[in-house]
């Protein structure tokens, strides 16, 4: 979507290494957004992000406007079931039907061999994969480690919305990921880790917390104990920003 940072660019470096060409879209896709969300705010910077992209080996970017992508009339929706109804999904009512739409549409148009996608945004590259199966679109979905800075926040577009201090309370959202799953490997009760995790972060300055979770891996189903893969997912606002970040637990 745009406002590049290292993170969007590492997908670009470890998509060189897998393929011969690379090309990026940058869509700053309204159908995502709900009305209440920042659609509008979105930061928006695409001659530097062509200059960076270029720097960083793509040799294709693809910009198109919305009437391109949903000319009068369209009508489809790409809906993934299961995987993509909790957490965000039910943060963002219609979110993730927007997400896979446009993913679909996309995919379609440029017919990449791989398609790559930060975990950073971890239920969203589930809900990838997931459709990418069923619809038989027989493309690699290869998922990127999460960037992050210095100082453990994940890098994301929307951390330009972070006042100074801001940016330095929403440290407590990465702080609190690690100390989580720390204290989960070590065999403490799960139901507890998790309430004082969302305790610590609106301690920190966080005025909500949607949710945080440990969950399957793979599925993406919430899990009251240790086992299997797993991960802890969290998705939290600090003054108008809504950060979402998560860890493995484990391996
Ligand atoms: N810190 C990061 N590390 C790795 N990949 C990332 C990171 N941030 C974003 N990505 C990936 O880059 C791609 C484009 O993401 P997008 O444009 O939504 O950026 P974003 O920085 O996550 O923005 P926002 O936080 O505002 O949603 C997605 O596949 C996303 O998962
Ligand atoms: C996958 C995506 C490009 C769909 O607009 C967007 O959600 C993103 O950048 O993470
Ligand atoms: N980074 C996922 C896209 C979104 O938040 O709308």
């Amino acid at each position: 979507m745009g406002a590049l940072h290292a993170g969007h660019l590492t997908l670009i470096t470890e998509a060189r290494r897998v393929a011969d060409r690379v090309a990026a879209t940058i869509f700053v896709n309204p159908l995502q957004f709900a009305a209440n969300e920042d659609l509008d705010r979105y930061p928006r910077q695409e001659e530097k992000d062509a200059a960076l992209l270029e720097a960083a080996g793509c040799d294709l970017l693809w910009l198109p406007r919305p009437g391109e992508i949903y000319p009068a009339g369209f009508s489809t929706t790409v809906s993934v079931k299961g995987v993509s109804e909790r957490w965000e999904g039910e943060a963002r009512p219609g979110h993730f039907d927007g997400v896979a739409t446009v993913v679909a549409k996309l995919l379609c148009a440029v017919g990449p061999d791989v398609a790559l996608f930060g975990e950073k945004d971890f239920q969203q590259l589930a809900v990838i994969r997931r459709m990418n199966r069923d619809l038989q679109l027989g493309i690699e979905i290869l998922g990127v480690p999460t960037v992050r800075d210095d100082d453990g926040l994940a890098l994301s577009s929307r951390n330009a919305y972070l006042s100074p201090d801001e940016r330095q309370r929403a440290l407590a959202l990465p702080w609190a990921l690690n100390a989580a799953a720390k204290r989960i490997l070590d065999g403490e009760d799960v139901g507890a880790v998790l309430v004082e995790a969302r305790e610590e972060l609106l301690t920190a300055g966080f005025s909500r917390v949607d949710y945080f979770a440990l969950v399957n891996a793979l599925s993406l189903e919430p899990l009251d104990r240790a086992g299997g893969p797993m991960r802890l997912i969290a998705a939290a606002t600090i003054g108008r920003t809504r950060l979402i970040d998560n860890i493995a637990v484990g391996v």
